[in-house]
């Protein structure tokens, strides 16, 4: 099975390097996107849905930057026609209505904030929502391309950053943009010529933090890709534990670790240090552009081209005005790193799912077990063929035993019964019924699956049995526990059926796992088995047990066996023995010993090894 192959692989390199599925790809790279207009488009279309609430935000945003916009331009008022001319009953009122602004400014802010995070949550949960249902959509071939790590980055990371984006990012950016123009017209009205000294300074901040940004875009991508690397390195060292020490390699992971620590410290402290400069620095320019604006508008007032409450209005614009320069090339870079994370996410959406279940597909509610191979052909990547014209008729209640050497296309076949994979050419038919005419869930419920490495949920024993078929008994459960020989050892846990199995069954016996693999098969009572023996040894006990578990199993069903034990393959009815994609033997045990061929090397060799080691 490819799982062997992955463990075996494993103890044949330590996972020193970078692997594949790190949690380093969690990491979302701030790549642009390829079509950020039509990512937008997108995310809007799923807004969409959110119509009134949005033109409400829409309002506020107008309303709260006008308010922000008139703040200024009052106190001017203020000054000039109320605190120069002495007239108080009318600088009250006038404070009433300043306060009156500035109020309605927070409700506003308030207010658009409340219904942004309102759609943004609704919106976020909606894409969250499509992007896990299309998981369950998508063909096993989807996640043969994509690591574990990437595909969890983008269900979770990208989502993240889009829903912090909507939330925050999109209102500012608009407001900002809207009291940026408004502030400048409003300066403009007021004195186009002190508004013309004010504004000099822009062009020097916007060098400033284009300088600025520019070195630390550097330091913060290296932070972000030395972060991954760091974090994929410590996925794997905890995942890889056991083979670290029994290859000894805490030294070697130590020094590596260190390598990456110190990369990251590195470029962490230049981003830090560099991006801590844009405060200060545009703090001095707002206070240079304050001072420019009081000297000079100190002179046009004293030569009456300008009023002592412009200078006033002035100096509140320009703090306005700077604000937003900053935030705006902020706020515009996270937009911009959201829509490309949308884009991740919409690539995932687009994927080709599983086809759908042809007009007119069978039920196949029991089936009888006859199973066909016709010329099956199939490769998992485009040109490179894996299974070649494989051709297998198996009879009602046969046990076929498939063997042959690692990578012969064994797990292969299992793959294409299942409808994991779909064949190139060729037919498999079960009762006659060509496989892809018959429902999915149909034809997969009539076939039980007992893996190898079988996975286990960080559930109860109880449910992960009752996985088998949801609506069984305690009685029905029970019954397929002892059938599998697992009652014994479930008894034996803390809570017995209760017990809370740790994430993938991890304090349980590789046998322990299989024998509630082989329950939870019993339970669903399908008409086909598919059973991997296992190849590691597991106690003779246990072993005993696990072979007693599958005899019952197998009692009065079709089953395919990928075979290595001698005893399976002795006593299969059919032995079918495949290399390098091709059927090149079959019959029973005697008939290919026979034939003093393929299986003959084989068995000669391979399994009188396995019969040394069972009789020591
Ligand atoms: N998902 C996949 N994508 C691409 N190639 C694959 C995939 N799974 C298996 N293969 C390739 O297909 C060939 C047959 O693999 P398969 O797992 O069927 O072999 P097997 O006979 O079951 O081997 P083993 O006894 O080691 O489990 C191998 O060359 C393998 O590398």
């Amino acid at each position: 099975m490819s799982g062997n192959k992955e463990n075996a692989n494993a103890k044949n390199s330590v996972p020193i390097g970078r692997g594949k599925g790190g949690a380093g790809r969690m990491m979302s790279k701030p790549v642009k996107a390829k079509d950020t207009l039509g990512t937008i488009k997108r995310i809007f279309l799923y807004m969409a849905h959110y119509r009134n609430k949005l033109i409400g935000v829409l309002l506020m945003v107008l309303l709260s930057s006008f308010f922000t916009i008139i703040g200024p331009y009052l106190i001017g008022v203020a000054i000039d026609d109320y605190i120069i001319t002495t007239d108080f009953s009318g600088l009250i009122l006038m404070s009433g209505i300043m306060i009156g602004a500035y109020v309605l400014t927070s409700l506003c802010t308030w207010l658009q904030n409340y219904y942004m995070i309102e759609i943004s949550q609704q919106t976020v949960a909606k894409i969250r929502n499509d992007l896990f249902q299309k998981m369950q959509r998508l063909p096993l071939k989807y996640f043969d391309q994509k690591t574990h790590g990437e595909l969890m980055s983008r269900l979770t990371n990208d989502v993240e950053n889009v829903s912090n984006t909507l939330s925050n990012s999109t209102t500012q950016v608009f407001s900002s943009v809207i009291v940026l123009i408004g502030t400048v017209i409003a300066m403009f009205l007021l004195s186009p010529l002190l508004t013309g000294i004010s504004l000099t300074i822009i062009p020097i901040m916007f060098l400033c933090t284009h300088l600025i940004t520019k070195k630390t875009r550097k330091y913060f991508s290296g932070q972000q890709k030395s972060l991954g690397e760091l974090n994929g390195l410590i996925e794997e060292s905890i995942s890889g534990q056991k083979v670290i020490k029994a290859f000894a390699k805490e030294e070697d992971i130590l020094n590596d670790f260190d390598q990456h620590n110190e990369q990251f410290r590195h470029y962490a402290i230049r981003a830090q240090i560099y991006s801590g400069l844009i405060f200060p620095l545009m703090n001095v320019l707002n206070n240079i552009s304050f001072a420019l604006v009081a000297g000079a508008g100190g002179y046009l007032a004293a030569n009456e081209i300008i009023t002592v409450g412009v200078i006033a209005s002035f100096a509140n614009y320009i703090r306005q005005f700077t604000r937003p320069v900053n935030e705006l090339a902020n706020e515009f870079n996270m937009l911009l790193s959201a829509v490309a994370g949308a884009e991740r996410v919409f690539e995932v959406l687009d994927e080709k799912e599983e086809p759908e279940d042809k007009v007119g597909a069978y039920d196949l509610i029991e089936a009888n077990g006859k199973v066909s191979f016709n010329q099956v052909d199939f490769s998992y990547i485009k040109g490179v063929p894996i299974l070649k014209k494989v051709s297998l008729n198996v009879k009602q209640g046969q046990m076929i035993a498939l063997v042959g050497p690692t990578g012969a296309g064994k797990t292969t076949i299992i793959n294409l019964l299942t409808r994991f994979y779909d064949i190139d050419e060729g037919e498999i038919l079960i009762d006659g019924y060509a496989i892809n005419e018959i429902k999915r869930n149909h034809l997969r419920s009539s076939l039980g699956i007992v893996l190898q490495d079988t996975y286990l949920f960080a559930e109860s024993v109880k449910d992960n049995i009752r996985y088998g078929r949801l609506d069984a008994t305690d009685e029905e459960m029970k019954e397929a526990a002892k059938l599998a020989n697992a009652h014994h050892f479930i008894m034996k846990l803390p809570e017995g059926y209760d017990t809370i199995l740790s994430e993938d069954g991890g304090g349980l016996s590789q046998g322990q796992r299989q024998l509630l693999a082989i329950a939870r098969v019993i339970l669903s009572n399908p008409s086909i088995l598919i059973l991997d023996e296992a190849t590691s040894s597991v106690d003779t006990r246990t072993e005993i047990h696990i072979q007693e578990a599958m005899l019952n199993l197998m009692k009065g069903r079709t089953s395919f066996v990928i075979a290595h034990r001698l005893s399976t393959i002795e006593n299969a009815d059919v032995i079918v023995v495949i290399n390098e994609g091709k059927i090149i033997e079959k019959g029973t045990h005697q008939e290919l010993l026979g034939q003093e061929g393929f299986y003959n090397d084989l068995y000669r060799t391979q399994f009188n090894k396995l019969k040394e080691v069972s009789n020591i």
